[in-house]
């Protein structure tokens, strides 16, 4: 196991990189801790991959170091960063049976028999491969074969680290949350360091402790899956996590009080504001609003069933606005009010919020 720390990290495919976009990866520096589950969220094209074989040492990068254990091992070959790696797609021995597919990368170590059938026997349980293990692999659904994938990723008990890059896609879905809660588990049983990559933020949510958000070769934030929820640091954030997003609203902050289309709206960081950025907005997810008495006055333009709430979208002048409204309880209709909770409404100034 080690604990990763990237130093000054900036990647570029092409040649002499002089403008900001031509930077896959801008400039970072990371740590992550020995043991911890990471999880790389971010839409296709944000440098996820890019970092990831960074990691592996798959590319060796532009600028900046990589320490494991804070050992330089930036010009390390792959085989020396003894790093095991879980891709999208099965990457399996097809005519041997599922436990020697298991075994192969023990066996490949000189680790001996007796070892070999223990570390094989536990993993297939927890993957739930027992009955399969004397079948030749050829005969396993895609499921069946990622899964072997997925085992032979996990082992081995003497890697630095376990890297899964989007490995449910194939994955049938109403096994992807079996298998994600399993990750999860066997995370806590192994305690590896393991970093996960994927655009999809129930993935990442389900399966990290902290999570990195990316966008445009940038990470903007990194936290838990309750920190992301809570506090989003970007209003990207806000946006790519959540079902659905957060309301970001253009607004202005006077004497420390932050306002929305003239209304007064109490903001947890509005006093904090000193700036002058170009935009300044404010961020409050469906959760965070609620009907009253008094508050922002509304037009109801839309309810959806979502099962246990409704997701309702209603309109002042021509902002739309979100709230969740649980099932069951009384809508009002045609006009309403509408309330933020002011702990959970913060300003954001060009995208990032004040502190
Ligand atoms: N081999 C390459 N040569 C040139 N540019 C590349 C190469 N690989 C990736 N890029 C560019 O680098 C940027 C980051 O790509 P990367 O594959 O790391 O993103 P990603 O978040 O993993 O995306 P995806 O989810 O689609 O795999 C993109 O603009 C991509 O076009």
């Amino acid at each position: 196991m080690a604990r990763i720390t990237l130093q000054d990290i900036r990647h570029a495919y092409g040649p002499d990189p002089q403008r900001e976009e031509d930077w896959a990866l801008k400039k970072l520096t990371l740590e992550l801790k020995d043991g911890g589950a990471y999880a790389l969220l971010g839409p296709s094209g944000c440098g996820k991959t890019t970092l990831l074989n960074l990691i592996s040492g798959l590319l060796a990068p532009t600028e900046g170091r990589i320490l494991f254990d804070g050992t330089d091992i930036t010009d390390a070959s792959p085989e020396q960063r003894n790093i095991a790696q879980v891709f999208q797609f099965p990457v399996i021995y097809d005519t041997m049976t599922v436990y020697s597919n298991l075994a192969f990368p023990l066996r490949n170590r000189g680790i001996g028999e007796k070892e070999v059938d223990a570390r094989v026997r536990e993993i297939a349980h927890m993957l739930e491969l027992d009955a399969t293990l004397m079948k030749r692999a050829s005969g396993l659904t895609a499921d069946g074969k990622q899964k072997i994938s997925l085992g032979r990723g996990l082992v081995r008990s003497d890697v630095n680290v376990i890297m899964f890059d989007e490995p449910l896609t194939v994955i049938d879905p109403h096994l992807k949350w079996v298998l994600r809660s399993k990750l999860k588990e066997l995370h806590h049983r192994i305690r590896r360091t393991m970093i996960y990559v994927t655009h999809d933020q129930t993935e990442a949510l389900t399966f990290a402790e902290q999570v990195v958000v990316m966008k445009d070769g940038q990470i903007v934030q990194i936290g838990t899956p309750i920190e992301l929820f809570e506090r989003p640091q970007h209003t990207f954030v806000g946006h790519f996590i959540g079902s659905p997003g957060m309301n970001v609203l253009p607004c202005e902050v006077k004497g420390g009080k932050a306002i929305f289309a003239g209304n007064n709206v109490p903001a947890f960081n509005a006093a904090a504001y000193k700036g002058n950025g170009k935009t300044l907005e404010l961020g409050v997810r469906p959760e965070f609003v609620r009907f009253a008495g008094d508050g922002i006055p509304v037009d109801i333009v839309k309810v959806a069933d979502a099962g246990r709430y409704r997701i309702v979208e209603t309109r002042h002048q021509a902002h739309s606005i979100k709230l969740l409204v649980a099932e069951g309880a009384e809508l009002p209709s045609g006009q309403a009010r509408l309330h933020f909770d002011a702990d959970h409404t913060q300003i954001y100034e060009d995208g990032w919020m004040v502190s």
